[in-house]
């Protein structure tokens, strides 16, 4: 049976995914510093927000000021939904001091008390309405207590699949590092995009790759993307491969490019987002 998909609209991302990321799933954007993971969640965000789709998006790494302003820095003018009440940020940066927090709408005091932040996020998906949700980062949630990791998770998963919503989860893993965010993480969410920057010869390369996602096919190379002043591009049709210091991007194989073409065109032909049955409580 053919999965109902949520599509990112970043280009290139629905194509590797064969048609878009599966509704209600939870998915963790995990990389090294500045590899283009929160990026990549705010323009999920933002493309739902303009085809009608609400967004949450919460903050614990950048002040909600940062947030806003960063969005910007894209051309991604998310004030307007905010003021329409269909996009919210949750403050869990500032523990509400200062001036500017006292401002925002939803504020999480305590951000290591996983039950105070799943109220502030419950409340705002219901009065936004929301369908897309970031969480960013995860990391900071269980970086002094990792032993708490997967029990965090598995709290957010609860409120947010059980909303009916789909997640991006920033997770943030050291230059080099081979895992993902810890393995009660990365067993615990239903995919993983994995964003990498690698030095060859003095030259970074940004490139992605899909390395689970529950539900569905997905393109099983490493992709080249890029990051320009209007977000981010994955270059779907090809692949990157590193050999020493020789870097070559290799076109797709037809029949793949083909198959990820058709993926996309069902997943276009699929009614827009459906009423979801709220299963929580
Ligand atoms: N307009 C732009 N054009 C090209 N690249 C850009 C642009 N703006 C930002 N970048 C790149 O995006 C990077 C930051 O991406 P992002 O904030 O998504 O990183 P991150 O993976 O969330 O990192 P961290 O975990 O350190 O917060 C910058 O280091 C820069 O290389």
């Amino acid at each position: 049976m053919a999965v109902p998909r949520v599509r990112t609209h970043v280009p290139g991302l629905d194509e590797v995914l064969y048609g878009g990321v599966p509704e209600r799933a939870v998915v963790l954007l995990s990389g090294g510093p500045g590899t283009g993971k929160s990026i990549l969640g705010k323009q999920f965000l933002f493309n739902g927000l303009k085809r009608g789709e609400a967004g949450v998006f919460v903050a614990l790494e950048e002040h909600p000021v940062a947030v806003r302003r960063s969005f910007k820095h894209f051309g991604w003018d998310i004030s307007q939904y905010e003021r329409e009440g269909r996009f919210a940020v949750i403050d869990a940066f500032t523990g509400g001091v200062g001036a500017a927090a006292q401002r925002e709408r939803y504020v999480v005091k305590q951000v290591d008390d996983v039950y105070e932040l799943s109220d502030a996020l419950r409340q705002a998906i219901r009065d936004t309405g929301a369908r897309r949700v970031v969480v960013d980062s995860v990391s900071t949630l269980y970086l002094t207590k990792p032993a708490t990791a997967r029990g965090t998770i598995m709290t957010l998963k609860r409120v947010i699949a059980g909303l009916g919503c789909t997640a991006f989860f920033v997770s943030q893993v050291s230059v080099g590092e081979r895992g993902f965010g810890g393995p009660g993480v990365e067993h615990a969410v239903d995919g993983i995009i994995r964003l990498d920057l690698d030095e060859v010869d003095g030259r970074l390369y940004r490139s992605v790759i899909i390395w689970k996602m529950r539900d569905t096919k997905h393109s099983m190379v490493r992709h080249p993307m890029e990051i320009r002043d209007n977000g981010i591009e994955i270059l779907w049709d090809r692949y990157i491969k590193f050999a020493g210091s020789a870097v070559r991007f290799e076109p797709l194989p037809k029949e793949e490019v083909e198959a990820m073409k058709k993926a996309v065109e069902e997943a276009e032909r699929q009614p827009a987002p459906r009423k979801i049955e709220v299963e929580e409580e």
